[in-house]
């Protein structure tokens, strides 16, 4: 069985990816099964990022990895947080001061005018100088509520509003998220690359 090296420290999207890839024929590993340090993330986009990710785990574990650079970019802010959105409060990947900031940031926003969008890039590199990284792009539409609701998810969940759900992503089950995400549409896309079926 292929093993392949999740190239990620985010327990939301780890559990996304894992379960995700449950149906297939790998022996997924979570980078800190490596011991493997965060990668600088000092890209300009979600796919710069995410090739850094991917060559830095599979540089440390000498095995294929994956890398997932995911964030919402909200259109009354131009894009923001975009590529930072993980720090888009300041502290790395403190979900809470992030989706305050965020909400705070539109309150003079008025309905109608909050749409954002999540994206998620794929990157999986057979080796840590494959010249040819495989890339896939998903996205999710949705709205920036006015509040927080639902403690299912992770990151901005409870203050994205889908446009194909009924209230905010952190009030669907995960069974329901998988159906949906930008996360699992990116990852459908890349498996039809791989040519790898369930
Ligand atoms: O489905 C999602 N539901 C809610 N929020 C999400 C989602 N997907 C990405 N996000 C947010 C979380 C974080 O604020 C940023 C990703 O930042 P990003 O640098 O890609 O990930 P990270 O630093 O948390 O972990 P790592 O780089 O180790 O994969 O977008
Ligand atoms: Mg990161």
């Amino acid at each position: 069985m292929q093993t392949l090296v999740l190239a990620t420290s985010n327990k939301g999207k780890l559990a996304e990816l894992a379960d995700l890839l449950a149906p297939l024929h790998f022996d997924v590993q979570p980078q800190s099964a490596f011991a493997i340090d965060d990668a600088v993330e000092d890209g300009l986009s979600f796919i710069e990022n995410a090739i850094l990710k991917a060559r830095h785990a599979s540089r440390s574990s000498g095995l294929p990895a994956m890398a997932d650079d995911s964030g919402l970019a909200v259109d009354a802010l131009g894009g923001a947080p975009g590529i930072y959105s993980a720090r888009y409060a300041g502290e790395h990947g403190n979900d809470l001061a992030n989706l305050t900031k965020l909400l705070a940031d539109l309150t003079e926003v008025p309905a109608g005018e909050r749409q954002a969008q999540f994206h998620c890039v794929l990157a999986f590199v057979r080796h840590a100088d494959d010249p040819v990284p495989v890339i896939a792009h998903g996205i999710w539409r949705g709205q920036i509520a006015f509040a927080a609701t639902g403690s299912h998810g992770f990151g901005y969940d409870p203050v994205f509003l889908p446009d194909d759900a009924n209230g905010s992503a952190a009030e669907l089950t995960p069974a329901e998220k998988k159906q949906l995400s930008h996360r699992a549409k990116a990852l459908k896309l890349l498996l039809a690359q791989l040519q790898v079926t369930a």
